[in-house]
């Protein structure tokens, strides 16, 4: 399984989470990786955790102001979301964003809704896709309890347009047994923020994340 913890715009330490994360990791021998802001993608990948940027911009090169460069990200990340519900781009914008994404050298995760956003998605080739119901995102409440529909839908869904593409999930994840009822609703990864940005001891929420891997 695949833990990815996204920081978003929480009020937390980037460099503590990560080096937290970078030893959970190393312990528990399981992936985690951090999706800390833009500007902290160095000290971030400094610790030795896996780095994921939030975004990349469907640009090359050139007079793109205020964009944020899949180049200049992969000077320090491991790979990118792309397409959060926080972060929406048009279909169009998500394949380009793909295609500068992959020339970088960065492993895609795209995020969709539902089981028919992971289809579209899945179709333009990211390494993987996270399925993640706005309406329960930051709730507590998590997918594979609220609506396990989503995640074995999701996972059908991508299988039959390209087998070769993760299914992850997301939203109200924040605890060990989480993680566990995810797996057996056939993802292999999930994608969190709250559970661990937001936690008092983070570095608690992470061991009790791995704890049934
Ligand atoms: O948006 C999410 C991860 O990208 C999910 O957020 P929460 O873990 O806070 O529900």
């Amino acid at each position: 399984m695949f833990v990815l913890v996204n920081l978003k715009a929480y009020d937390c330490d980037p460099v503590a989470i990560a080096r937290a994360a970078a030893d959970v990791a190393d312990d528990a021998g399981v992936r985690v990786a951090v999706a800390p802001q833009a500007t902290h993608l160095a000290p971030v990948a400094g610790t030795g955790v896996e780095t994921f940027a939030q975004h990349v911009s469907p640009t090359g090169h050139g007079s793109h102001t205020g964009s944020t460069l899949a180049a200049a990200v992969a000077e320090y990340a491991d790979g990118t979301l792309l397409n959060h519900s926080e972060r929406r781009l048009r279909l169009a914008d998500i394949d380009a964003a793909l295609d500068a994404a992959e020339e970088a050298g960065l492993e895609t995760v795209a995020c969709a809704n539902n089981p028919e956003q992971v289809a579209a998605v899945a179709a333009l080739g990211p390494d993987a896709v996270a399925v993640e119901p706005p309406e329960l995102i930051g709730t507590g409440t998590p997918v594979s309890a609220a609506d396990p529909d989503i995640v074995t839908g999701a996972v059908a869904a991508a299988g039959e347009v390209d087998d070769s593409v993760s299914v992850y999930c997301g939203a109200g994840i924040s605890t060990g047994e989480d993680v566990l009822a995810a797996r057996e609703l056939g993802s292999s990864g999930v994608l969190l923020a709250s559970g661990v940005a937001k936690a008092d001891d983070p570095r608690a929420a992470l061991e009790d994340l791995v704890s049934g891997l």
